[in-house]
């Protein structure tokens, strides 16, 4: 069996998005993907779109979005300035490899689309339930089981799970003492639940 420490050493982080800046060139299927993944997550996300064409599913998509910005026409380098983070999904691997190129002179991080070996960083599959948020990554090997494995997540995990989450927070904000007696007490309240 090959080594479990050879699998997945990607390092998962939540990114405050709608604090940030984001590129998308491409606007269409493959750009139409990411921006809902984006949106779904993080709605009011500053994004500059520029594309060639941009299709009229994405434009009606955004439509309720003013921190939306699209752009028909072809990338040009200035599309980078004053941008944190840059994905890209267009027909055309040479331009999406100089795009990539340009965007790490800057030192922006850059995911080019069903392109592995040019991102910095992968898109994951995403279950939401409240202020619980699951990102699932399989390293790049199956999109599909990710998004399989999110079907069973959302299933199996109750939407109650965010009023525990809430009371929980409730609890954490009262409880007073030193920070051991703070762990100590929250770890006691729910040390049973996966028993039951
Ligand atoms: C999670 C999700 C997020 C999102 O994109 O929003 C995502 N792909 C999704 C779906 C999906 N993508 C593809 C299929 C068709 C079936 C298939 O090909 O397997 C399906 C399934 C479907 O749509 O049903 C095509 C595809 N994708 C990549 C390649 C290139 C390659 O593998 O070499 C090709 C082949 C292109 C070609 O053939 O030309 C690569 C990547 N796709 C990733 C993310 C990153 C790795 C994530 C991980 O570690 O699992 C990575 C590495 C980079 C990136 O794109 O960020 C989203 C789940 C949606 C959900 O949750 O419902
Ligand atoms: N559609 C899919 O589900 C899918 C699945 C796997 C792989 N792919 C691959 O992903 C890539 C994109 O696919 P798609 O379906 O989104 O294609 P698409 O034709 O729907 O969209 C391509 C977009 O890129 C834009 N574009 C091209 N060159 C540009 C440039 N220089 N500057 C700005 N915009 C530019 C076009 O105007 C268009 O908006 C392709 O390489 C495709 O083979 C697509």
């Amino acid at each position: 069996m090959k080594s479990l420490k050879n699998g997945n050493n990607l390092f998962p982080v939540f990114f405050k998005l709608e604090q940030l800046h984001l590129l998308i060139v491409g606007g269409g299927n493959v750009g139409l993907e990411k921006l809902t993944s984006v949106l779904t997550n993080s709605p009011s996300t500053s994004i500059r779109l520029v594309a060639k064409e941009i299709s009229d599913e994405v434009r009606d998509f955004v439509k309720d979005h003013p921190n939306v910005k699209l752009i028909e026409r072809e990338f040009r380098p200035y599309d980078l300035e004053d941008i944190e983070l840059v994905i890209v999904g267009i027909d055309d691997t040479r331009t999406s490899e100089l795009i990539r190129d340009m965007a790490k002179v800057r030192g922006l991080l850059v995911n080019v689309a069903d392109k592995p070996e040019l991102c910095d960083f992968y898109l994951g599959s995403v279950v939401k339930k409240g202020d619980l948020k699951i990102a699932i990554s399989t390293n790049g090997k199956s999109p599909t089981v990710a998004k399989r494995i999110k079907e069973y997540l959302n299933e199996s995990i109750p939407e109650s799970i965010d009023e525990v989450l809430q009371n929980m927070n409730k609890i954490r904000e009262k409880l007073h003492g030193n920070f051991d007696f703070k762990v100590r007490t929250l770890n006691s309240i729910t040390k049973d639940w996966l028993k039951k």
